[in-house]
């Protein structure tokens, strides 16, 4: 069994105060675009209600365009009274918004790519033309619907030109857009490139406009992309749980959270039941068909686990030794690996005495390098180490 162990000290520096950030779960519509996404009804309900329980403060869904069903879908989650306020994720096109306007979203997530690839590939509009789109679109929203946020991100931001950013940005920010919107649509940012972009827009942009940041993974920089869009100054960024998305997907929620607990630990624990996590990622999981990735942040099956035999003598002592972040905040247990190879004296000592057995020096080296020796051919459990250090002291 393993021992009550004292918690690691929280003593972060609050670099950046969770109040400055919200999350957007893009789980029901990034997440759809996961190759083994595909939601029900009642998937959606509990995914919503889940997200809802753990503190979301943004739900973004689909488009109503998907379908009828999915519209449906839509006006069902929105009329189940959670706090978390939803958004729908709609092109820039009347038909989109005039479809999604009614089905009782807090706000509309507008995009439109601006990098040459969409351009030239996906809807083949020139900035100008980008622009006058939106003039179009957002005006409409504004006359007949104020009550109504509005967001306008430019898809591939990272691969567009400046210039035309700063243009479009400029133009959606004046037409009185809630937030704008930076994608990494192909996960090729790197976390400079989104600091220093975080800061342009912000340049151009009216005060009151929030930032809102989407990265996606393919070159492993989701997390730390998100993170420095938040420490530029962006106010939302995007997630899903286990960061499902399109190809191998985008932020993850416990990654990001991770992430920002060793910055202000009591600011999220005030914002989010952090000790659901692992029942969102399971879900999820289980959803997908898949399971936890083994190495996944926080909840994977050895992201506590501890092993090295001097590892093992500092965590007896105080886990913050190894421990960036305490895993009972997130509501998941640590695992000491005494058995093994790499163990050393003094976690077999502390072993031994769980079971109440006390070795002198020269036994405790001896018993030690035996499991050492033991391991070296076999894996060896909890119970076989309990078995071996028994039989030595009746030997
Ligand atoms: C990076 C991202 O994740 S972006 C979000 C992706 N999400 C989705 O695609 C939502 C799911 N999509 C769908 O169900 C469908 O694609 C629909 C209902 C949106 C559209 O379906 P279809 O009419 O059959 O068009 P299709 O998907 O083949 O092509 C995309 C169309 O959107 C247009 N388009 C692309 N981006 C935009 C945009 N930002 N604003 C307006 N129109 C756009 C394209 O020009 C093309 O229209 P066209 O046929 O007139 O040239
Ligand atoms: O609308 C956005 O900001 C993001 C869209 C998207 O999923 C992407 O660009 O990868
Ligand atoms: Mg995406």
């Amino acid at each position: 069994m393993t021992p009550e162990l004292p918690e690691a000290p929280v003593n972060y520096v609050p670099l950046i105060p969770a109040t400055s950030w919200a999350i957007i779960d893009s789980t029901l519509r990034e997440g759809e675009q996961f190759a083994r996404g595909n939601f029900k009804s009642d998937d959606k309900v509990e995914i919503a209600r889940a997200l809802d329980a753990f503190g979301a403060e943004f739900i973004e869904v689909t488009t109503p365009m998907v379908s009828a069903q999915t519209h449906a879908d839509i006006l069902k989650l929105t009329s189940l009274g959670l706090n978390a306020k939803f958004l729908t994720h709609v092109r820039c096109h009347m038909d989109d918004v005039q479809r999604a306007v009614d089905t009782g979203v807090h706000g509309l997530d507008l995009l439109f790519g601006t990098s040459s690839f969409l351009r030239e590939f996906s809807h083949g509009k020139d900035i100008a033309g980008i622009i006058a789109s939106a003039q179009k679109v957002i005006g409409w929203i504004k006359d007949n619907h104020p009550e109504l946020q509005i967001r306008f991100s430019a898809e591939d931001t990272f691969r567009s030109e400046e210039a035309d950013l700063m243009a479009v940005y400029r133009a959606v920010s004046d037409l009185g857009v809630h937030r704008v919107g930076l994608a990494d649509t192909v996960g090729v940012a790197t976390p400079r490139q989104v600091y220093t972009l975080v800061r342009e827009v912000r340049k151009v942009i009216h005060a009151e406009c929030g930032i809102e940041f989407h990265g996606h993974n393919d070159t492993g920089c989701a997390v730390s992309n998100a993170y420095e869009a938040v420490e530029a100054g962006a106010t939302h960024i995007d997630t899903t749980i286990l960061g499902i998305g399109e190809r191998n997907g985008i932020t993850p929620l416990g990654g990001f959270l991770a992430r920002m607990f060793t910055f202000d630990p009591q600011g999220l624990v005030e914002k989010y039941n952090l000790e659901l996590l692992p029942e969102l990622d399971a879900m999820i999981a289980r959803m997908v068909g898949l399971p936890i990735p083994w190495n996944n942040y926080l909840t994977g099956e050895f992201a506590y686990n501890h092993k090295a035999g001097m590892h093992l003598k500092a965590i007896y002592l105080n886990p913050g030794a190894y421990e960036a972040i305490p895993p009972g905040a997130f509501g998941v247990g640590r695992r000491i690996q005494a058995a093994s190879k790499v163990t050393g004296k003094h976690a077999i000592a502390y072993k031994a005495r769980e079971l109440g057995l006390h070795y002198g020096e020269d036994a405790l080296r001896r018993v030690t390098d035996h499991i050492k020796a033991l391991a070296e051919h076999d894996e060896l459990d909890d119970a076989h180490l309990e078995q071996v250090l028994r039989e030595w002291v009746s030997a």
